[in-house]
Parts: C-alpha cells; structure tokens; sequence
C-alpha cells in the first residue's frame, strides 16, 4: 500500500536548472542553429565538436579560478576531477593548441553546443544552455577582431532579430589606469568585479577605500559611464595620460573603422565599462544587446594568453551568442522564425498498410514531409487526427 502511494506521488522533474525543449522548441532552436551553422561555413570557419566534459585543471588553465564556483566538478575511476565544459573557448583553445599545431595560421572554428554554469536560473539563464560560437586562433590584428564583430552582428541577423545593439570596450583602457596607481590585485579585482555587475554604490565604496588620489577615483567611477560614438572616444583619450590606455582607445577605433567597411557600424557603439566575466580577455570585448532581455545576447573579445597556456604562443579572438537568448528575444519581440506547417498526414483502413507505405514513400521522394499512421483508422478517425496533428493535408488509402 505504502509503496503504491509512493509511486502514485513521485512526479519526475528535470535537474535544478535544465529543460526541455518540446518540438515546437526545439523546431526553432535547430532552425536557429542551422541558419548559424551555414553562416559560420560561409564565412570560411570549420566546424569542431569537443566532449561534453573535461579535466578541471584544463578548465582552470583556460578561464582561471572565475569560474569555479559555476563549475559542475565530479570524479572519474581514476579519481581525477571532471567538470562539464562551462564555456566552448577553452575547449577550442586546447583542441588548437594540441591538435592543430602546424597547420595553417589563423585558425577559424567554429560550435553549437551545451554548456554548463550552475546559475540561479531564470528565463534564458539557466545552468544548460547552448552557444554558437567562433574563434580566430593565430591572429593579433584588428582585422580579425572586426570580423568576428561583424560576423556576431550577421548572426543576429540571421536568427530573425532586428533590433539590437553591441557595446564595444577594451580591457586595457582600464588596466593601464589601474596599473599606473599602487593597488593590490585583489583592489584591481574588486574594482572590475563591481564594474562587470555593473554596482556603481559598490564601486564608489571600494574607490574611497583604495588609498586611490581623488582624481584616479574619480576617473574610475567615471568609467561605467563613459559610452557613445567616437566622439566618446576623443574624450576618453583627453582623460588618460598613460600609454596603454591611449593604445587600447586606438585600437577601438582601427576596429570601428573596419566595421564601417562590412557596413555594420550602426549597430555597434563604444561602451569602454564592457569588462565581462572572464578574465582571460586581453583587448577588445564586446555584448550585444536586445530589447526585452535584461542580459546580453552574446559577447565575446580578444584572449591573446590562453594559447600559450596551452603551449602555442599566438593571439586568438572569437565570440559566443546564447542560443535561448536568441529564441526568448524573438518571442517577446513577437518576431516567428518557424514555418509551423506541417505536410501530409496518411491514414488507411484495414488491409491497406503495404499500400500506405508505397504512398508515403513516393510523397517522400517527392519533396513532401509525410506522417504514416500506425494502426487503421476509419476516414473520419484519419481527419480527426490529421487535425489534431496540425497536417495540411490527408491522404487516406482504402
Ligand atoms: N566563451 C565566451 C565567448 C567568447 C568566445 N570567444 C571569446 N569569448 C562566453 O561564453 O561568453
């Protein structure tokens, strides 16, 4: 008695922060990543698929301690910790650096695939997501930088958005004001940490307790607000006098320049408050906004030491877009990517299976996307069901 009433109680769920994609879902999820993966491979990049897991000390090597408290970590046989892949440029950066070592220079890859952060979960952040993504290996121009830009800009286009908008920042604008003054590494962190979750009270807080002069704190608290045009630029280069800043604000405008050529400059603006959350980027960085989502669609920037981590020594720049993000952007901006019609429904009545089947090889070679029954139906059963499955058309074989 007791065991039935257990069993009558338990109502299976998915894990903390998973989901499933039902097939109207997962129809625009595939539609989505197809139109991506054609676009990658216009654009001349290849595709590579790593494990789902990974060591964790190859994890670490790749984004550091940032992440470790997001990693799902467990053992093997040998009790050597795993993790599931956190993020696709780590994976990439090892797979480059191992098994493509000697080939042509720059390398472009690209994936689609699962990632795993654990994470508080909200609509379009959960702990699985998936990313497609892109990385330039072996190449430190800006030229590459603005490509995967524009490539990011040419893929929300492509997955049906219209109205959206990328931050363009760089790290070193940043770092050359913090490594002009005496601060810790940990002062240094702190201050990023407060600008990557953008909290401005914590900000100032740190600030007045760094020891900073009043004029390298107002400049710092001066960052987060520091985003526009180019004329935005002029101003932060009047504001700095080291010259890693001055070069990190050169180089935005070589890349805005370059964008202006692939005609996408409308869509990008400078925002030089952009860090992100990895602390393995080492130049340009940039989010892409949408509408209607209070976090970035996709991000991405230049990582120039990862690869060297791995033993090859080059630069590399890539970006990821966040595939749910993509599909809940489109439905709250009411925009329908799916062609939800289906073809041919067949239904036949006893004895006329072997006939059903010919009929629905044929319409398949024809083209037409076809649904067999499986058991007899009477015609009036077929309609029912051709309707209730959303078919355009019945055949029915008698
Ligand atoms: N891996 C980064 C995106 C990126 C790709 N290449 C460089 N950055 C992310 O998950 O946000």
């Amino acid at each position: 008695m007791f065991l039935f009433m257990k069993q009558h109680e338990f109502v299976p769920q998915v894990p903390y922060g998973t989901r499933d994609f039902l097939p109207r879902e997962a129809s625009q999820k595939r539609a989505v990543e197809g139109a991506l993966a054609q676009l990658f491979a216009n654009w001349g990049y290849d595709e590579v698929v790593t494990p789902t897991i990974e060591y964790l000390e190859t994890m670490t090597v790749g984004v550091g301690n940032d992440l470790d408290q997001h990693m799902f970590k467990f053992f093997d046989k040998n009790n050597r910790i795993l993790a599931l892949r956190p993020d696709m440029t780590t994976p990439m950066a090892r797979v480059a650096a191992t098994r493509f070592k000697g080939s042509p220079s720059p390398m472009k890859l690209f994936y689609i695939t699962n990632v795993f952060r654990y994470e508080q979960a909200q609509a379009g952040r959960q702990c699985e997501f998936y990313q497609a993504g892109v990385e330039i290996m072996g190449a430190s121009e800006p030229a590459a930088d603005a490509e995967v830009i524009a490539l990011a800009v040419e893929s929300m286009l492509k997955s049906g958005l219209q109205k959206f908008q990328i931050g363009l920042g760089q790290v070193d604008f940043i770092n050359g004001i913090m490594e002009q003054s005496e601060l810790s590494l940990v002062q240094r962190q702190q201050i990023k940490h407060a600008m990557v979750t953008r909290d401005l009270v914590g900000l100032g807080e740190i600030l007045v307790k760094s020891g900073l002069s009043q004029s390298d704190q107002t400049l710092l608290k001066h960052i987060p607000l520091l985003h526009g045009r180019e004329d935005m630029l002029k101003q932060a280069y009047s504001m700095v006098t080291n010259d890693k800043s001055r070069r990190a604000l050169d180089n935005l405008a070589n890349i805005y320049h370059l964008l202006e050529n692939y005609g996408v400059s409308q869509y990008v603006d400078f925002d030089l408050g952009i860090i992100r959350d990895f602390e393995y980027y080492t130049g340009m960085v940039f989010e892409g906004y949408t509408p209607g989502l209070g976090f970035p669609i996709c991000g991405g920037g230049r990582y120039d030491t990862m690869l060297n981590s791995f033993g090859m020594n080059c630069g590399a720049t890539g970006f990821a877009l966040g595939i749910e993000r993509v599909l809940l952007a489109l439905e709250r901006q009411g925009i329908d990517g799916t062609q939800n019609c289906k073809g041919i429904y067949i239904g036949w009545n006893k004895e006329n299976l072997v006939k059903a089947i010919k009929q629905a090889d044929t319409l398949r070679d024809s083209g037409c996307s076809v649904e067999l029954a499986v058991i007899p139906e009477s015609c009036a059963q077929a309609k029912e069901s051709q309707k209730s499955k959303g078919y355009e058309k019945l055949v029915y074989v008698e």
